[in-house]
Order: structure tokens, then sequence, then C-alpha cells
């Protein structure tokens, strides 16, 4: 069972801001399970609104799997876990969240303006809403940079172009939360940093949260805050600059495999211990 965190009234007997003014998300004692094994170990965290927060792991460490259960898709999950005020799963939170997974779904048959109009129909359908519809399809392709290619055929597009289709469907509703599953995968250095570009103009732009997860440690330098996972936990909660100073380390990776090896050191003294 999932429930719900209430701030306490602090020493003067006030409530503080509730959770949800000031943090998109907020989990505590987050813990999933898939088939035998326990995904997502009892997770701590809060992700600010309006920023940037960068999940980052290796692959396997259950990234997906905490995006799944932010968006409300993932069984078998329990502690708390609330996503801009509501327990994560919450209708209301449908249009209030863009996601885009892994294996995104653009229709290659589609030009870029009739994928956009299938999933603006779904999202908000019937004939009165077709006027809103169509503006809102040419604002999302125009906020992803593809209003010239908005009649060309998704099969003819570059792994760029298709990221920013599926990123446009994300947009279609103008949500508050955006989860990004590894959505610069595959794509060549200039492709990637013009696509954080546009992850900073819409944070900026919009006051958006954007929850972006990769595997390639150099994009966690771009995030203003990071969440370092390994093996279904958090190890780090930070921004980079107090990672990096944190640990003495130069970059983020290094941060990042110090705090490893720092984790591993302490389960083996844990080990020996018993
Ligand atoms: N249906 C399932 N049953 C059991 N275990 C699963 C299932 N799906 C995923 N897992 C396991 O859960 C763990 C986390 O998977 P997840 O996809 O969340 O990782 P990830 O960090 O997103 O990896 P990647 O970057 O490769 O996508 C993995 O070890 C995976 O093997």
């Amino acid at each position: 069972m999932m429930n719900n965190a209430a701030d306490p009234p602090d020493a003067n007997g006030n409530t503080p801001p509730r959770t949800a003014e000031t943090s998109a998300i907020h989990a505590e004692g987050l813990t999933v399970v898939r088939g035998p094994r326990t995904v997502l170990r009892a997770l701590d965290f809060t992700v600010p609104r309006g920023q940037i927060t960068g999940l980052l792991g290796p692959s396997g460490c259950g990234k997906s799997t905490l995006m799944r259960a932010i968006v409300g898709t993932q069984a078998k999950v329990t502690g708390t876990l609330d996503v801009l005020g509501r327990p994560a799963g919450h209708p209301t939170l449908r249009t209030r969240i863009g996601y885009v997974t892994q294996a995104p779904s653009v229709y290659d048959d589609l030009t870029i303006r009739q994928n956009l109009d299938y999933f603006a129909a779904i999202l908000d359908p019937g004939r009165s809403a077709s006027e809103r519809r169509h503006d809102n399809v040419t604002r999302a392709i125009a906020d992803v940079d593809l209003t010239s290619h908005a009649y060309s055929l998704a099969g003819n597009l570059s792994g760029g172009q298709r990221s920013r289709v599926s990123l446009a469907v994300a947009l279609l509703g103008t949500p508050e939360l955006l989860v990004l599953d590894e959505p610069t995968v595959g794509l060549d250095p200039v492709l990637r940093r013009d696509l954080w570009n546009l992850f900073h103009d819409i944070a900026a732009g919009r006051g958006a949260t954007l929850l972006i997860s990769s595997h390639v440690m150099d994009e966690a330098e771009r995030c203003h805050r990071l969440l370092l996972m390994r093996e279904g936990e958090i190890l780090a909660d930070d921004t980079p600059d107090a990672l990096r100073t944190r640990t003495g380390a130069d970059t983020v990776e290094a941060a990042f495999l110090r705090l490893v090896d720092e984790a591993t050191a302490n389960s083996r003294k844990k080990e020996t211990a018993r």
C-alpha cells in the first residue's frame, strides 16, 4: 500500500509549506519488487520543482523501474511516492506528466504532424476540442524545433529528429513534469548537446520539472541536481558541484566511482563484522 506524506507542524505550531509546493517528487521507503527480485530498495529522495534532475547509474540499476513507478505504470510499489502533490498513479496526474520511454512510439508511416494529431486526439478527444488540439500540436512541434519538417514522414527522420518527435508528444498537454528515459541514447555528441539545450529551454521557459535518465556520466554535468543510483539504491542526491567537492573528484564520473568504491568497502566491512 502507498501512503501520502504529510508535513507535521513545526515547533511554533505552523504547518510548513506542503512538500507538494516545493518538490515535484517525494519518496520515502520506496520499494519495488519485480518477479523474484527487489529492484528498488527503500529509496528516500526529493526532486525539486522547476529544475533538471538527472537519474544516473549503470545499466540495470533500476532507473527505468523508478521512472515507471513515478508515472504510475509499475506494479508492486510500496512506501511513499508523491508526485506533484498526489500519490503516484493518481488519475489527475495523467495530463500533468509527460513520459517518454526508451522505445518511443513514433509511427514511421505517418508524418510528424499526423503522429502528434493522433496522440493529441487520445489526450484531448472530441470534436469540440479540435481547434485546441490543432494549436497544441503546432506549439509542440515548434517547441522541439521541427516546424519545417512537420509534413515529413517519421520513417525518414534522423535519430535526433525522432527523439524530438517523442519529446513533442510528451509536451502536448503542457505537462508540469517531464520524465524522459534515456532520451539521448544512440545520438551523436552534437545532437545530444542540442537536445540538452532544449531541455534547459523547457525548464527555464515553462518552469517545468524534468527527470532525465542516462548512463552517460558526462550528461550529469548538464543537470541542476543528480540522483546517482547503483543496484537499486541511491548513492547520492546532490548538485554536481556539491558531489565533486564532497568526493574531491574533478568530474561527476570520478565522484560516482569514488562513491561506488566507498559503498563496496562499507558493505565488505559489514559482512566481515557478521
Ligand atoms: N519483469 C522483470 N522481472 C524481474 N526482473 C526484472 C524485470 N524487469 C526488469 N527486471 C530487473 O530489474 C532491474 C532494473 O531494471 P531497469 O530496467 O529498471 O534498469 P535500468 O537502470 O533502467 O537499466 P537500463 O539502463 O539498461 O535500461 C534489472 O536488474 C532487471 O534485470
